[in-house]
């Protein structure tokens, strides 16, 4: 797997009168297997973060690397998961994961098909890989793309409010299948929501980022014990106090950007 760094990111929208700086000097670093997500308020720079890394977009200033190599565009090595899930509504589940697969591995039809059944079954969709996109609810469909992101075996998942549309139980249940995912197979993942109890559930450390333009605030590491039922962890002085510090960081740059 790998370890993607960004280092003194700066990217500007625009220019002249109508430049927005989104973000300013930005330094974020995920190691191998680790869970990273950012934090911040609204149009601080969080998705443009992530295109940056998925390499759709490039900074105006600084690099992004994947175990040393500067990223020159989008690459099989970082899968990305939008929170629209982005299916084709007239392919199945099957034919969404494997669309595009042969373009991108050398796998025959007959391989292309198993690793796609078998990335089903790891979200939970075996039985139902011949569904329409409009057969499936809002957390299947969630689920599918996220087979179609792990079928390419990227080594880093860039994920951008990936469960922010689902209902509060069909969110949880992701994120604890995303936790066993990541765990399983020792992806670093890049995770962006406004969600603090998600990214403190979730994440290894988590990045506040100053209001527009941003700017790291501060790294929080996380240590509480994920061994334990979700509701335990949850209830944990260990995720207490770090959701608190976390919301408390993020508070006082909501304050900032409102002007009082
Ligand atoms: N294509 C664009 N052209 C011009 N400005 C843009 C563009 N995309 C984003 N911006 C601006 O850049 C800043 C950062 O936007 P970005 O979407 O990265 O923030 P965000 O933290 O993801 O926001 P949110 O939490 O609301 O999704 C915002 O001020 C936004 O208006």
């Amino acid at each position: 797997m790998a370890t993607v760094t960004l280092d003194d990111i700066t990217h500007v929208y625009g220019s002249g009168d109508d430049a927005v700086t989104a973000l300013s000097d930005v330094s974020v670093r995920a190691d191998e297997g680790e869970f990273v997500s950012i934090v911040g308020p609204s149009g601080c720079g969080k998705s443009t973060l992530l295109y940056l890394t998925g390499g759709f977009l490039d900074p105006t200033a600084g690099t992004i690397a994947v175990d040393g190599d500067p990223i020159d565009g989008p690459g099989t090595d970082r899968g990305v998961v939008f929170q629209e899930y982005a299916l084709y509504p007239w392919k199945t589940a099957m034919e969404n994961v494997t669309f595009g697969l042969s373009h991108v591995t050398d796998l025959d039809a007959e391989a292309i098909e198993s690793r796609a059944r078998a990335e089903l079954a790891r979200v939970g969709l075996e039985g139902d890989a011949d569904k329409y996109p409009t057969e499936l609810s809002g957390g299947m469909k969630q689920r599918v793309a996220i087979a179609r992101t792990l079928a390419y075996d990227p080594a880093i998942l860039l994920m951008d409010e990936p469960f922010g549309a689902l209902d509060d139980q069909t969110r949880e249940l992701l994120q604890e299948d995303l936790l066993d995912i990541c765990t399983e197979t020792d992806r670093t993942s890049l995770f962006v929501t406004h969600d603090i109890e998600e990214a403190t559930y979730l994440s290894d450390r988590v990045i506040v980022l100053t209001a527009q333009p941003g700017e790291v605030k501060t790294v929080v590491s996380v240590d509480i014990d994920r061994s334990l039922p979700r509701d335990e962890v949850l209830r944990t002085d260990a995720f207490l106090e770090t959701a608190t510090e976390i919301r408390s960081a993020v508070h006082e740059e909501l304050v900032i950007g409102s002007g009082h």
